[in-house]
């Protein structure tokens, strides 16, 4: 078997198609538009390269963006407040704060300052909670529901009953990821670094999610024939004799490609569709805040 390969950038172009019809059609029924606030703290590249295509496509799609960069030495309150203002902006339906933030900043107590109404990150308690009740208005994490979204895809029949590894048990993917997979009545099986003999569980997955951060860990003999792989992975490894640092997911691409039935790609698979499903989770925020329906499906 020969994999096809999951066009996530086409899947995310998709997706802002109809949330620019979605908005346009908000606009001019009720005279608002969604708005989206991203935080940034520090200098973390990947963070910077996130922001910056965050930022156009927001616009691209109608909405409004509202961009604040702090310095490195922004102080754990300083930030809290400006998450407040945030939270009392009614111009402002979703807030994103980048992570990681700087060391002397307790992440956790930030997110859990973010209004749960406005938290398109679905890393607030609330929304996390919400999801692993099956609750459907839980706000639910970017990166997993792109992936999921690709899933469905790939399975005109359904994913039922399928069994589904996830390698990776971070807050932001494995876990959540896990979550959204349970409520489609996969059977799913959560990996991580303790796990005995990973190889032999992953050949068990007719759905495989690497969410690890370890460049081309997953091997090709990892693969069942026939499975659909989702890489998560975004590493940037520099190799020697070379200038440019190149982009490897968590898979060996080629490998896993002889084996799969489909695979995505990086770049141009999990990414954009993660910035669109934020762009996807503010408009859909932004509906409940006004209290008018959402006309995504
Ligand atoms: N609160 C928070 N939420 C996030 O969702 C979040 C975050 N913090 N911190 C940083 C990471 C990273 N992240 C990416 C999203 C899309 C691409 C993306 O579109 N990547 C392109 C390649 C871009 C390139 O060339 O570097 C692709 O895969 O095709 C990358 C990285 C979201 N993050
Ligand atoms: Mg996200």
């Amino acid at each position: 078997m020969s994999a096809s390969i999951i066009d996530g950038k086409a899947a995310a172009q998709a997706l802002r198609d109809r949330l620019a019809i979605e908005v346009s059609r908000i606009d001019a029924e009720h005279s608002w538009v969604p708005g989206l606030a991203v935080v940034l703290v520090g200098e973390d590249p990947a963070s910077q390269v996130y922001v910056r295509n965050k930022g156009k496509q927001t616009a691209e799609a109608g909405m409004r963006s509202f961009e604040h960069k702090l310095p490195a030495s922004t102080s754990e309150r300083e930030l809290l407040d400006l998450v407040e203002s945030l939270n009392r902006d009614d111009a402002v339906n979703g807030i994103l704060v980048q992570l990681p933030l700087p060391e002397h900043i307790d992440a956790q107590l930030v997110i859990e300052t973010i209004d749960p109404a406005k938290d398109v990150d679905g890393f607030h308690p609330m929304n996390t909670g919400a999801l692993s009740n099956g609750d459907p208005t839980a706000l639910v994490p970017c990166t997993p529901l792109g992936c999921l979204m690709m899933l469905r895809e790939q399975f005109p029949e359904g994913i039922a009953g399928l069994n589904a590894v996830v390698v990776g048990r971070s807050n932001i993917v494995g876990k959540p990821m896990a979550q959204l997979l349970i409520a489609e009545s996969c059977t799913v099986t959560v990996a991580h670094s303790k796990t005995r003999d990973l190889p032999a569980l992953c050949r068990t997955a007719d759905i495989l999610v690497a969410a690890v951060g370890r460049p081309e860990m997953v091997r090709g003999d990892w693969v069942k024939e026939g499975a659909v792989v989702i890489d998560v992975g975004i590493n940037r490894v520099q190799l020697e004799g070379q200038e440019k640092a190149r982009l490897v997911g968590d898979v060996a691409f080629a490998e896993a490609a002889e084996r799969a039935k489909a695979i995505t790609p990086v770049p141009g698979g999990v990414g954009p569709m993660t910035i669109a499903c934020l762009l996807r989770n503010t408009v859909v925020a932004a509906c409940r805040q006004h209290r008018v329906v959402c006309e995504l499906g």
